[in-house]
């Protein structure tokens, strides 16, 4: 675990008066094995907050503690071999080939050569780089690639801590959110303890075991699990910062009950007009390949045998037993109105309307308040 005990980083002004606070009098804990995320503002602290640990700044006052072991009292270089660093861009080496990069930190730890490449091997495999990218350099790589030789230098040594600062922030939306599932996956296989600093509260929530909410001045506004910190936010700074549609954003952390599913009739690919009309009055018919749905189709407006390309695919696809918010949004997107929900290969089970999902939303309890967590908040929050 680690533990931030009324931590504060000022750093005196140019001219020798009026100094920045950084970080005030945080104190929070980051449990063992779990992602801690910090988020806020620019200016309100992150950055400082994460060196601290690592000791690439050292606090003004207070302390930090990894599993009971103050920070300062360990030697800095011997400290940052035992914590995994990711940072923006990457950060890598440019003159040194992806391998190379990789084993710094088991060669510094005075690994033999071949341990430290094999190391390094397993890693970038471990991250999805296969064995080629080895011998290239950062720059024959895209910024995802570059990100992910970013998070396998980090993990090399194998410690047990990371310390990851804005590491997504510099790809495009789409390599972003594929770079946050594989860390997630990732991190239910080697459950590190984690602080990521984001700025963005779609990130925190995504992947946060628990989010700290911070505001600018470097205070601790709240520390509570993202479905939460949703439901519960502590005052009208947070509740923005996590933003308005936080009701709808909520229904990710909660899991759909069993929804009333009503039958579908579907068709193959393939299936001709005449057939794909028999089966159905209704205006939509859904068309399946091997039973996994693959959009809809309009049998009265088709000539020819049903091919993809003829496909609506505008509809989301949900799992039955996979969060809310996506059956709601099967529901809302498709349209015949019917939402289509599978099972965890992808098989048809039926269709659910918006209502449905509604009626079994208002069924489900929110996240109770809980004294114990409110009262340490309150106290942070300082005002
Ligand atoms: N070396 C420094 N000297 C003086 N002030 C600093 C120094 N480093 C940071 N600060 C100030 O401390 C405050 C917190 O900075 P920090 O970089 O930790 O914030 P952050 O939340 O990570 O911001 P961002 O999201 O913009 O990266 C800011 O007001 C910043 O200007």
């Amino acid at each position: 675990m680690i533990r931030f005990e009324q931590v504060t980083k000022s750093y005196p002004a140019a001219d020798g008066r009026d100094s920045t606070i950084a970080v005030d009098h945080l104190s929070l804990e980051a449990p063992t094995g779990q992602i801690t995320v910090f988020v806020g503002p620019s200016g309100c602290g992150k950055t400082t907050s994460l060196r601290m640990i690592n000791r690439m700044i050292d606090p003004t006052s207070g302390q930090i503690l990894i599993d009971d072991q103050d920070v300062t009292q360990v030697n800095p270089s011997e400290l940052r071999r035992g914590i995994g660093y990711v940072i923006q861009h990457a950060g890598l080496f440019p003159h040194r080939k992806v391998i190379d990069n990789v084993a710094t930190v088991p060669l510094l730890n005075g690994w033999d050569k071949k341990k430290a490449r094999d190391r390094a091997h397993e890693v970038l495999d471990l991250v999805g780089l296969p064995g080629d990218f080895a011998d290239r350099y950062p720059s024959q790589l895209s910024g995802g690639q570059q990100q992910r030789v970013g998070v396998a230098r980090a993990l090399a040594a194998d410690p047990p801590v990371m310390l990851m600062d804005e590491p997504f922030s510099a790809v495009d939306p789409v390599v972003r959110d594929q770079l946050q599932d594989e860390f997630l996956r990732l991190q239910s296989e080697i459950g590190k303890t984690i602080i990521f600093v984001t700025h963005d509260i779609d990130e925190a929530m995504k992947l946060g075991d628990q989010v700290a909410v911070l505001r600018v001045g470097g205070k601790l506004a709240q520390i509570a699990e993202p479905s939460y910190l949703l439901a519960h936010p502590i005052d009208d700074f947070v509740a923005d910062f996590v933003g308005r549609d936080r009701g709808y954003r909520a229904l990710t952390f909660t899991e759909s009950p069993e929804l009333p599913l009503a039958k579908e009739p579907a068709v193959e690919l393939g299936t001709t007009p005449e057939d794909a009309r028999s089966v159905t009055q209704d205006r939509w018919l859904l068309v399946v390949q091997d039973g996994r749905p693959q959009g809809w189709i309009e049998p009265e407006r088709i000539e020819t045998p049903i091919e993809p390309s003829m496909l609506h695919r505008g509809g989301t696809v949900a799992q039955a037993r996979g969060p809310l918010r996506a059956s709601l949004d099967a529901a809302l997107s498709s349209p015949s109105r019917r939402g289509v929900l599978v099972d965890e290969d992808g098989q048809l089970l039926g269709t659910v309307r918006a209502h449905e999902v509604l009626q079994a939303i208002e069924q489900i309890d929110r996240p109770e308040v809980d004294p114990h967590d409110i009262a340490p908040t309150s106290a942070a929050a300082g005002d």
